[in-house]
């Protein structure tokens, strides 16, 4: 049995406060994007993760998928699995390739053992893997509050667009990121700002992380106007970086960029 887990993009990411326990407060908008990894669940004498595709530093026991199986497998009675990752999704990109991986996973476990767990609990599950991860369980564009875990509805529809995903030979680490950026609550809420159509938001929709990552990844900044400058209504670094992403009316093809780059062309 297996699933595709797709990434997201933050349209918008608005870090308010730092909390006592060192994680921040934040706003964002979760967009799903369809850019997918496959796992896969089969019958197996022992649980492992095997990974095929990009390598995911770290050893294969770090690896989410296996602690979200571990997570359940304390709860429930589950038989040994082998889980088959293809892993697709760059790696620190800023689009929680690792968490979707996760939450697919607990859903994907959920259904092939009938647990008959709910949403919401999936989603608490969830919460104890990552703070990107409970979005994935829903998996539709969301307003998100808290540290990224606190949903509420929002009205953005990317349909009629083309989404270009650009991944520089950059890792950046989402710990790190964070400790670059000086918490402050902005003027106007996101949840405001993203109201407007599209072409306003250039400016008006910000990621608080871009300031300090391209500060220290010039080259990422470089991105960002190049997509501008190939006519992107709007463009703006994912998470904590290093990708960007552009949204067009048209399907531009970027010759420069793919020559230098990862690239990823893809629609909402
Ligand atoms: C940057 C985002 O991708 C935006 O969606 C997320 O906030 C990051 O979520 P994530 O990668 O799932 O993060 P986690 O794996 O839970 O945490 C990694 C590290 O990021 C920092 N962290 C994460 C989320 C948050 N709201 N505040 C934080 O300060 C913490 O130092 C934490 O140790
Ligand atoms: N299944 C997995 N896929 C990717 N990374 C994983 C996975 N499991 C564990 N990791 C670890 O998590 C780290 C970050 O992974 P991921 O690609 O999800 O982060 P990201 O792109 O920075 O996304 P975000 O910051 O938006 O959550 C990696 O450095 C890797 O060591």
């Amino acid at each position: 049995m297996l699933a595709f887990a797709n990434c997201k993009i933050n349209l918008g990411l608005n870090i308010t406060a730092r909390r006592a326990d060192g994680y921040h407060e934040l706003e964002t908008i979760f967009y799903p994007v369809k850019l997918y990894d496959v796992v896969e669940l089969n019958a197996a004498e022992n649980t492992s993760c095997q990974i095929r595709g990009l390598d995911i530093p770290g050893s294969g026991e770090d690896n989410l998928c296996l602690k979200a199986f571990r997570l359940l497998q304390k709860e429930f009675d589950l038989p040994e699995q082998q889980i088959t990752l293809l892993k697709n999704i760059p790696i620190g990109a800023g689009l929680g390739g690792g968490s979707a991986d996760a939450a697919f996973l607990l859903k994907l476990i959920n259904s092939k053992f009938s647990l008959g767990i709910t949403e919401t609990e999936l989603e608490r599950y969830a919460g104890t893997l990552g703070a990107d991860c409970p979005f994935f369980i829903q998996n539709k564009a969301v307003y998100a509050a808290g540290i990224g875990d606190e949903f509420s509805a929002v009205n953005v529809d990317l349909s009629g667009y083309h989404i270009t995903i650009v991944k520089p030979p950059v890792h950046i680490s989402t710990a790190e990121a964070y400790g670059a950026v000086r918490p402050a609550a902005p003027p106007i809420s996101l949840k405001d700002v993203i109201n407007l159509p599209v072409s306003e938001w250039k400016g008006k929709v910000k990621n608080d992380f871009e300031s300090p990552v391209f500060q220290k990844y010039p080259e990422i900044a470089q991105i960002k106007q190049m997509l501008y400058d190939s006519g992107a209504t709007f463009a703006l670094m994912s998470g904590s970086g290093s990708s960007v992403f552009g949204i067009f009316e048209n399907n531009v093809k970027l010759p420069e960029l793919e020559q230098n780059n990862l690239i990823f062309y893809t629609r909402p």
